[in-house]
């Protein structure tokens, strides 16, 4: 690998991202940049009306992570050193053409290549793959009030939108190795040799 690894974490919501990306922190000794969730002062406001509160979020999400991946650029990856995320910044159009319609989703896109094009992308994308059922539960066990009423055809959609869009990401650009995990049947969690494994695969990876 010449530069050096970028890896994400990807999946949809309550996928178990944030869970894997810390283990994989951990034991790889790279510094993890997350998301943030608690502080975000539109997520509860989103939930309860979609229509209504869409650009704003979608625009929180995109100038927070822009101004995350400048930092990360300069004080990591631009002085050669590895780093793991939480999320891939194209999380932020698979939301967007999910949430957004018409004028407000092309000034959007406009606005994220405007942005983002110079930024630098992952090379390695952990992709966690989850059924509905797999979401809800953790979604449940997380206890987030503002996802309390989450709709199951918002879930289903994302988890299509996310297939779509890893296998689209992947064919722009064949340098990007994909680790997909099944999140249904491999549990990273519960289960010590699974997550030894998907560790093995990753550090496989970095070499
Ligand atoms: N493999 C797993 N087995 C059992 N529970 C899990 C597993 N992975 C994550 N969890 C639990 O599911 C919940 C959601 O996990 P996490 O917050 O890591 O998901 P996420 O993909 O980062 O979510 P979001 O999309 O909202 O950022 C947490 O309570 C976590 O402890
Ligand atoms: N609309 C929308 N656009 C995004 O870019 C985005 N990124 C994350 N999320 C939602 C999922 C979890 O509920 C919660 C924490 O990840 O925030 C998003 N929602």
């Amino acid at each position: 690998m010449n530069r050096a690894p970028f890896i994400a974490v990807e999946g949809p919501i309550g996928a178990g991202k944030t869970t894997l990306a810390t283990m994989l922190s951990e034991e790889l000794g790279f510094p993890m940049i997350n998301e943030i969730v608690e502080d975000n002062p539109y997520l509860d406001k989103f939930y309860d009306n979609i229509e209504e509160w869409s650009f704003q979020l979608e625009m929180f999400f995109l100038c927070h992570r822009y101004k995350q991946l400048e930092d990360t650029d300069r004080d990591y990856l631009k002085q050669g050193q590895p780093v793991l995320s939480d999320y891939h910044i194209y999380k932020n159009v698979i939301f967007a053409e999910r949430t957004l319609h018409g004028q407000k989703l092309e000034k959007y896109k406009q606005i994220y290549h405007l942005l983002t094009h110079d930024l630098p992308k992952p090379n390695i994308i952990v992709y966690i793959k989850a059924s509905l059922p797999t979401l809800l539960q953790r979604i449940e066990k997380r206890g987030r009030p503002f996802e309390k009423n989450i709709e199951h055809q918002y879930l289903e959609r994302l988890i299509t939108d996310y297939d779509t869009a890893i296998r689209q990401l992947q064919e722009e650009d064949p340098d990007i190795s994909v680790l997909t995990i099944d999140g249904d049947t491999e549990d990273f969690v519960l289960n010590k040799t699974d997550y030894e494994r998907i560790a093995r695969q990753v550090k496989e990876l970095i070499k």
